[in-house]
């Protein structure tokens, strides 16, 4: 069976073939990508359906969590004045899928050799609740990302309360998202300072901010806080440097 939907699915890529040229929601899957080893890629109807977006509540959400979320959303309804008497909405929520390359707009199906490559960890915890719970809300205007983030059992380090591990994928993952907002970044350096620790099964916030640019550098800054910003749990700092995605995807 499995086989047989691969045969489908080899014939249909031969049959339409393109050269890659991709572009996702967020700005960071907008870069182009023109490559002969990357152009197998078919424009299919989805035989999936539409991808999940888990950044979606799900039952496991706790009532901060919801809270959190029910207030960064509303805020993605809010239009501001723009140049021109034109209107805006500074902030949008993130959709968040299993693979960041498998789904595109306009219903893409990328080859499998890029989809092995695009597997994003924090997203592929099958068990709902148990590890990385969290939806991300950017702000372009005032280039600002925040994450509510949720953390499960399995992110366990100290007894009861959250691996330093985990904390840096939360931070890497929000700071990783800010940067990644004009084109595709790798984290060059990340400067966690942990203050205090993260109870297991608690809902966290997660702002960052750009403090500077030079070139292809960007340094950011973040804090992970309690839902209410009185605690603080963790500060960092990071340098994300742009880079051409053709030579990460290929290797060179
Ligand atoms: C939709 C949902 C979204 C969800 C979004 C989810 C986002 C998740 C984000 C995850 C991101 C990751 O985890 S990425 C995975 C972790 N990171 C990595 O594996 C990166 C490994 N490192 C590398 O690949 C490379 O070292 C790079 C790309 C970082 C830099 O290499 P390069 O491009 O050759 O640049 P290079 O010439 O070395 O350096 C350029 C300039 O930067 C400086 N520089 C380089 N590294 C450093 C450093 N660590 N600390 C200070 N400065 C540095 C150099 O001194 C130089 O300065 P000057 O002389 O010009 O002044």
């Amino acid at each position: 069976m499995t086989r047989g939907l691969g045969r489908v699915f080899s014939g249909f890529k031969r049959l339409v073939t393109l050269s890659v040229m991709w572009s996702m929601k967020h700005p960071m899957y907008s870069v182009p990508l023109r490559s002969p080893s990357v152009r197998s890629m078919a424009v299919l109807p989805l035989p999936f359906g539409k991808p999940k977006d888990l950044s979606l509540p799900n039952a496991t959400w706790g009532p901060e969590m919801m809270q959190l979320y029910e207030h960064y959303n509303s805020l993605c309804k809010v239009e501001v004045e723009a140049e021109g008497g034109q209107k805006k909405v500074p902030w949008k929520r993130i959709p968040g899928y299993n693979r960041l390359l498998k789904y595109a707009t306009g219903g893409v199906y990328l080859s499998k050799m890029i989809q092995s490559k695009a597997r994003l960890f924090t997203r592929n915890i099958r068990e709902p609740g148990a590890a990385f719970e969290y939806a991300l809300f950017i702000n372009s205007e005032e280039e600002k990302c925040v994450g509510i983030w949720q953390v499960g059992h399995l992110l366990e380090g100290p007894p009861g309360h959250v691996h330093g591990g985990a904390i840096a994928t939360i931070i890497d993952t929000v700071t990783g998202c800010l940067a990644s907002l004009s084109g595709a970044v790798m984290t060059a350096n990340l400067n966690i300072n942990y203050r205090s620790p993260i109870q297991l099964g608690n809902t966290v916030v997660v702002e960052s901010i750009v403090d500077k640019r030079e070139g292809r550098k960007k340094f950011i800054s973040c804090k992970v806080t309690s839902p209410d910003g009185t605690k603080l749990h963790t500060e960092a700092t990071a340098l994300f440097l742009s880079i051409d995605i053709n030579q990460l995807l290929l290797g060179r």
